[in-house]
């Protein structure tokens, strides 16, 4: 029998609600039943916008001194919970007990550094008097919030993906609803319970659980929400930004991140980074290492050295302390992945390892020498799933890396400090890892892509910058 965990009511404008409607919420493992959440109605999103209206007027009237405490607070309260939050965590994802212990930790640390940019939005003066005729003028800007924002969350990183639009929501005085992924929405819920605890007054926080079919256009279409931050796949994100209309948006979507070893690289180094880039939360993870480009002469070596890491990877049970990888949200995922592979492999690709699928379970797979055109090598495959090509050159390997629709991170390895800074110039991406993999990341770092992987910034302190717009302020001085 599955242990139950709370959270049976979503909170609507503070306010902990049941509905008739339910949606259950299973172990992607298993298939076991772990709790349910309401269904929202459209007529509940509705309420939540009138109240988040509201709240947005509470939110911004609050002292930042106020929004600091009540951010550490929850932190707080994350940090004395912290195996309930992870349990949740890897119970209702994607992710192995340890994984979500790491989530956990990190998701404090996100709502510490809101606490702490909070006291850093502020503008500058303007210098008028630099035009002509201006003498007698001055002025500055500062920051205030945008209103009301919506925040629709992914699946493979439950709590730090919500605490990356909550905490920065908070620390820029907006009122915000939350509307996490169907299928992970008790590490939100969990959440929301936090910032309850540490006083967040009730209109300025939905979370709201539900059918994307029912309740996502009344969100996302509403002329009372000022800005909408979504983080997930590109078509959704696309579909979104077409139906959002003239308000705010920021999109930090998918990738197909690219891999580069240079011959001169630390080979030891590029394949322990490259299987601990891929297969983190079964490469349900934007920032996985897809397609691995390698310079011909060091080819063999790494692939070698490569595999040997991917062969370690434990995959199983995700409560277990010693497994390493769980399984894919869904076996209809699973399944997507192992056609795409099976497609690639019709087409001449070699499997050197993986490729077996159990339920929802993929094995971490590598591929050699896919097809250009196959889905594998276009597409973001968001499972554990490697390519490796061989390149002649550095130029090579970035003009392949660049051929995709996507750009958010990139990886590089070599000891040549020039290879490294070409890399950095022309890798069409939002950022470029030297010496570490495309899957770097620590939560206060500007984050987010070009291309086909989204607009905008996150990372603490430009998340609080998106979610807020400057205000100027000009005295004209007159004589007395
Ligand atoms: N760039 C980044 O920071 C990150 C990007 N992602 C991307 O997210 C994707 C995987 O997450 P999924 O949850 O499968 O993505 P998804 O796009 O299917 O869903 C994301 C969210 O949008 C909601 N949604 C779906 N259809 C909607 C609609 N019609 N109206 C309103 N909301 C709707 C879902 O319920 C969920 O809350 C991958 O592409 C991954 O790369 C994931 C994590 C971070
Ligand atoms: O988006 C992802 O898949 C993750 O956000 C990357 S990270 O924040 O867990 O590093």
């Amino acid at each position: 029998m599955a242990m139950k965990l709370a959270g049976k009511k979503m909170l609507l404008a503070g306010e902990w609600v049941e509905r008739e409607d339910k949606i259950d919420v299973l172990n992607p493992e298993n298939n076991e039943w772990i709790d349910s959440v309401p269904a929202a109605s459209k007529k509940d999103i509705e309420k939540a916008i009138t109240l988040a209206k509201e709240g947005s007027d509470i939110a911004a009237n609050m002292s930042v001194r106020e929004r600091m405490d009540i951010l550490n607070k929850a932190a707080s309260y994350i940090e004395e919970h912290h195996e309930d939050f992870a349990r949740t965590i890897a119970l209702e994802g994607v992710k192995t007990i340890n994984e979500a212990r790491g989530e956990t930790t990190r998701a404090a640390e996100t709502l510490r550094l809101s606490a702490e940019e909070a006291r850093r939005l502020t503008g500058e003066s303007v210098n008028f008097d630099q035009m002509p005729g201006n003498k007698d003028r001055m002025g500055y800007y500062f920051r205030f919030p945008v209103g009301v924002v919506a925040a629709i969350t992914p699946f493979n990183d439950p709590l730090n993906l919500v605490a990356h639009k909550l905490g920065p929501a908070v620390a820029a005085g907006n009122a915000i609803i939350i509307k996490p992924a169907t299928e992970t929405p008790l590490s939100a819920l969990k959440m929301a319970d936090a910032f309850m605890k540490a006083g967040l007054p009730k209109k300025v926080l939905t979370v709201i659980t539900g059918r994307s079919r029912d309740i996502g256009d009344s969100l996302i279409e509403s002329k009372d929400v000022n800005m909408i931050s979504f983080t997930g796949g590109y078509e959704t994100g696309e579909m979104i930004s077409k139906k959002a209309g003239l308000k705010k948006i920021s999109m930090e979507l998918g990738s197909n991140s690219p891999f580069i070893v240079r011959k001169d690289a630390d080979l030891k180094l590029a394949a322990a980074a490259a299987a601990s880039g891929a297969f983190a939360a079964a490469g349900q993870n934007c920032l996985s290492v897809q397609r691995m480009y390698v310079e011909e002469e060091v080819y063999d070596s790494l692939r070698e050295e490569f595999l040997k890491h991917v062969r370690d990877v434990k995959m199983g049970d995700k409560l277990s302390d010693s497994s390493d990888m769980g399984p894919l949200i869904n076996e209809k995922e699973a399944r997507r992945i192992e056609s795409w592979v099976q497609e690639a492999k019709e087409q001449g690709a070699s499997i050197l390892t993986g490729g077996v699928r159990r339920g929802a379970f993929y094995e971490p797979t590598v591929v050699e020498e896919a097809p250009e055109n196959a889905l594998l090598v276009k597409e973001e495959i968001f499972g554990p799933v490697v390519l490796l090509f061989k390149v002649k050159d550095l130029e090579e390997a970035i003009e392949r890396s660049n051929d995709v629709n996507y750009g958010l991170q990139a990886g590089i390895f070599t000891n040549n400090v020039n290879s490294a800074l070409q890399a950095a110039k022309k890798l069409h991406v939002g950022g470029v890892m030297i010496n570490d993999s495309s899957d770097f990341r620590i939560d206060a770092m500007p984050f987010g892509g070009v291309k086909g992987s989204g607009l905008g910034r996150e990372g603490v302190e430009f998340a609080i910058r998106e979610m807020s717009e400057e205000r100027l302020v000009c005295f004209k001085i007159t004589e007395e």
